[in-house]
């Protein structure tokens, strides 16, 4: 689902934020970006999501090479994408109900499916309660959940997630997480960069080790063993 190829990324500025890439993400995997401030991870995030694009090299997601998408069909590209971010970036004038039912509309979805899947989605993330508040009503966790309500909305084939419990506290954190396994379980691919290293730890998914630039370490999730 994802393939990079010898990938480099140059700021204007003349920063190396990542050196030849390669990398293969299956779909329906969970990943997880580790290493250190300024390795490169949220470069390699906004990548995925053609927020960046590559100096060199090939990023495909879904046979969509992003090097030869033109600006027109970014936006296409992205309804199959949701992303989270560590500072929620939440609409503040929107209700939580408003935020979630945004993405529908931009799609075209009519207004009963709209209402019945924000419904739902506020059920799966327990905030059925708090669809009339706006989002600076909400604890850091409640709006965490929006954004993932968010961002899943439309049955992404992929989720990105740059440092989504970053601002949350342990137990808030496992909420977000126990959200986004639950999103992988339904057939989306999800790649989170993190350095909740006790979350990596417990999760026991593939981790890739971002370092110096590029990939330095790439660690297979563990499959649980049944014995003979
Ligand atoms: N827009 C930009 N313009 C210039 N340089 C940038 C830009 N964004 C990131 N960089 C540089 O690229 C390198 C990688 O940054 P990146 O944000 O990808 O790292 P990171 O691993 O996500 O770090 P952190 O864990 O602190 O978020 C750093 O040296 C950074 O200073």
């Amino acid at each position: 689902m994802i393939k990079l190829r010898n990938v480099s990324k140059i700021y204007a500025n003349g920063a190396k934020a990542l050196v030849n890439v390669n990398l293969n993400i299956e779909k329906g995997e969970f990943v997880f970006l580790v290493g250190q401030s300024g390795a490169g991870k949220s470069t390699l995030v906004k990548l995925l999501y053609r927020e960046e694009f590559a100096t060199r090299g090939q990023v495909i997601i879904n046979n969509v090479n992003l090097v030869r998408l033109k600006s027109k069909d970014i936006p296409m590209f992205r309804r199959k994408i949701g992303v989270v971010f560590q500072d929620f970036k939440l609409l503040p004038n929107k209700t939580v109900f408003e935020n979630i039912a945004f993405a529908q509309r931009v799609i075209g979805k009519s207004s009963r499916e709209i209402r019945n899947n924000t419904a739902n989605m506020l059920e799966l993330v327990g905030l059925s309660k708090k669809g009339n508040v706006f989002p600076n009503e909400l604890s850091g966790g409640e709006q965490q959940r929006v954004c993932v309500a968010r961002a899943i909305i439309n049955k992404p084939q992929l989720l990105v997630a740059d440092e989504p419990t970053g601002n949350l506290d342990q137990d808030t954190a496992w909420g977000i997480m126990d959200l986004l396994t639950q999103v992988n379980k339904l057939g989306t691919t999800v790649v989170m960069a993190t350095h909740a290293l006790h979350i990596v730890e417990q999760m026991k998914k593939r981790v890739i080790k971002i370092e110096g630039s590029t990939v330095a370490e790439d660690i297979a999730e563990e499959v649980p063993y049944f014995g003979s």
